[in-house]
């Protein structure tokens, strides 16, 4: 099957030098939840704006739903829906209006069924003849979601939909972003609430420096990456570490009271039964047992901040 959405070795050397994106190459699935995650100034913008034909590439090829971005804009164009970082929507103009408008401008004829239909999933209906201006910001973001649903894209990019969005709203978009993907839509989103892409995304990709340096299937990317940590609280502090144990991967808390033994996901969990087993004839007693996993942030800091 024809990727979706493919990216092959894309530059992109900005005016003043600055190379913002080097030789990134990604291919996305339909109907995929894609989650670009990495650090501030990373290059996730610059990959957007280039996909949107905001920002000319220095190198390489885009096609999005079979259509070169570059030879084929309007086409490339139009099987996609942006909702971009900054909100532009200090508008007088009406619900309703705006959005019908949007669509407009990709030489769609109207459909007020599919803008009814788009305002009621986003629970914009009752909102349809309120001046944009006069919404909370949230409802201003669902409609900055609505107008880039308006045409009826195949592709929809969310540049960190739920920046400064509280609690509440932003699991309202989570379901709202899985409801479009039941629909067909293929969904790239940013974002730098990891807790969102561990949510949300089927796949995740991390960029760094311009790079991207990883893509790989979430929960590939959990236990390939993740560590799980056996915390044992004991009885009587230890002073020292056992020699029978100085060879794995345990650790003696300060206080003595705590044995803190980390291990790869993948590894076998028999290495904890064998653990269990040393201590047990090594008489050392403990009165709780905890095991944890690594969230997708630690991966994800790990990965960032080392090479
Ligand atoms: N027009 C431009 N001219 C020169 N450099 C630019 C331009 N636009 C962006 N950059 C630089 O390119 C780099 C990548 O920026 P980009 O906005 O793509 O990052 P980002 O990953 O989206 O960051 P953020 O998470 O902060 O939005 C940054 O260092 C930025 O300063």
């Amino acid at each position: 099957m024809q990727p979706e959405l493919s990216v092959q070795n894309l530059s992109k050397t900005y005016d003043d030098g600055f190379q913002a994106l080097k030789n990134v190459s990604l291919d996305i699935d339909k109907g995929e939840i894609f989650a670009l995650l990495g650090p501030n100034g990373a290059g996730k913008t610059t990959l957007i704006s280039i996909i949107c034909g905001l920002v000319n590439p220095s190198s390489g090829r885009v096609t999005a739903a079979g259509h070169d971005i570059q030879r084929d804009f309007r086409a490339a164009r139009e099987a996609i829906g942006l909702v971009p970082q900054e909100l532009s929507t200090d508008s007088f103009e009406k619900v309703w209006k705006t959005v019908s408008f949007s669509r407009g401008l990709f030489g769609k004829p109207p459909n007020p069924a599919h803008i009814e239909k788009v305002l009621r999933d986003l629970s914009l209906w009752d909102k349809r003849n309120n001046r944009v201006m006069s919404l909370s910001g949230g409802m201003k973001r669902r409609v900055m979601i609505a107008k880039a649903l308006s045409h009826e894209p195949d592709i929809l990019f969310l540049d960190e939909p739920t920046a400064g969005v509280d609690v509440e709203l932003r699991r309202d978009m989570w379901e709202m972003v899985r409801k479009l993907r039941e629909s067909g839509v293929t969904i790239i989103l940013t974002t730098h609430y990891i807790e969102e892409a561990e949510e949300m995304a089927d796949r995740i990709g991390v960029i760094r420096n311009g790079e991207l340096i990883l893509v790989e299937d979430k929960s590939t990317l959990m236990s390939k990456l993740g560590r799980k940590e056996l915390r044992l609280h004991l009885h009587t502090p230890m002073e020292k570490m056992p020699p029978e144990l100085a060879d794995q991967p345990i650790e003696l808390s300060d206080d003595g009271y705590e044995l803190i033994y980390t291990f790869n996901s993948q590894q076998e969990q028999a290495n904890v039964a064998l653990l269990l087993r040393t201590l047990g004839e090594l008489g050392v007693e403990y009165r709780d047992l905890q095991t944890r996993e690594s969230s997708l942030e630690e991966i994800f800091v790990g990965l960032v901040h080392h090479d």
